[in-house]
């Protein structure tokens, strides 16, 4: 039982440690300025309310893009929620949860109860080899086991032929282009420019309707959008073909989304108001704010929260995975450690008899 003190621990903190770590943007000047650290160690959902902006006055946010657009979208989302806060928990299916996950599912479920708003659970299924329906299921467990219940469970696959249509869109407007530069001269941050980059947009329309039909191999053709992120990465990918079956849309489709281009726009969808991610998602921001504009579709915030970390525990889907696949732990429950050293995911906590509840 000890060694899940940590974990319990941690869990009961869940909500503290998240307000902790939580950083408001610093990107701009506008009204807002972020609490203060001193104000967030105090910690608890209630001290944090009043804390983010009020839903439909996204632009009072550090670092918002306003446009010529953006008054008239903000009073047109305020309509479709009534004003309601929104969130959603976004995981992908591809492993189980663990115990920094924990954080992000009190911290979306617990705003929304708090603002009286709702929450979804919004799996990102845009890796079709990688989403499996094992996880599906285990991470609607985690979630009712930390005693939340979604308002509604979505999948970002439900909006594929959505989000295609936008990228048409994008294209059209000629924000976007088909590229064939090989998947291993794009990669890093310095790659060189693409030099299809100012072909005509009839012709990246013509040739991401032969994507869609499955004429271009893995790698020969994406499609790129036309911006550059605050990490200097420029002209993101926003779908790139894929020849394996996804488990909710089998082989209706052969290119994907990727999270840079599915992420804000599913948000966008569901009229999130508040969209809570992890530090690292900070560089991502900038694509965010520019797709939903560029395609004058709503604009959620993006709010950026410190990754929760254990010590002596493994808290990554990829480094538990991994123990499970050299055989160091068992992958069916109960998911406890054969040696010494715990596990930072959910179930180790749920089946080591500790409670969520505090
Ligand atoms: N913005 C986000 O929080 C993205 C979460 C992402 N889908 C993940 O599983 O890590």
């Amino acid at each position: 039982m000890a060694e899940f003190s940590t974990l319990s621990a941690a869990l009961r903190r869940g909500r503290r440690a998240v307000a902790i770590g939580l950083r408001r943007r610093d990107l701009s000047s506008t009204s807002s300025k972020r609490p203060r650290d001193s104000e967030l160690r105090k910690g608890g959902m209630a001290q944090l309310v009043g804390k983010f902006h009020r839903p439909g006055e996204n632009h009072l946010t550090e670092g918002y893009v306003v446009t010529d657009k953006t008054q008239a979208l903000l009073q047109e989302h305020l309509e479709r929620t009534g004003g309601k806060a929104v969130t959603r928990f976004p995981p992908e299916p591809n492993g189980i949860l663990h115990i920094g996950h924990a954080t992000s599912i009190n911290f979306n479920f617990n705003f929304a109860k708090a603002h009286k708003g709702v929450c979804y659970l919004r799996y990102d299924d845009t890796n079709p080899g990688k989403a499996d329906e094992q996880y599906i299921r285990q991470i609607l467990e985690m979630v009712q086991w930390l005693g939340h219940t979604p308002d509604k469970v979505t999948f970002a696959s439900d909006y594929f032929p959505q989000l295609y249509q936008l990228a048409r869109r994008l294209v059209s407007s000629s924000l976007a282009f088909v590229c064939h530069q090989p998947p291993h001269e794009v990669r890093g941050h310095h790659a060189p420019p693409s030099p299809w980059r100012d072909r005509p947009a009839e012709e990246s329309l013509h040739l991401l309707e032969e994507m869609r039909k499955g004429k271009f191999k893995e790698g020969e053709a994406t499609l790129r959008m036309k911006m550059v992120m605050e990490d200097s990465k420029v002209d993101p990918v926003a779908y790139r073909v894929r020849f394996a079956p996804h488990p909710r849309t089998g082989t209706d489709w052969c290119i994907y989304p990727t999270y840079d281009y599915a992420h804000c726009l599913c948000d966008s969808l569901e009229d999130i108001t508040h969209s809570f991610c992890t530090k690292e998602f900070q560089m991502k921001r900038s694509s965010y704010y520019w797709l939903c504009n560029a395609l004058d579709m709503y604009c959620p915030v993006q709010w950026e929260f410190g990754r929760l970390n254990v010590k002596h525990a493994p808290v990554s889907k990829r480094k538990i995975q991994s123990l499970i696949h050299t055989g160091t732990v068992r992958s069916s429950p109960p998911l406890k450690p054969l040696n010494k050293g715990h596990l930072g995911d959910i179930e180790s906590v749920l089946y080591s008899e500790v409670s969520p509840h505090y």
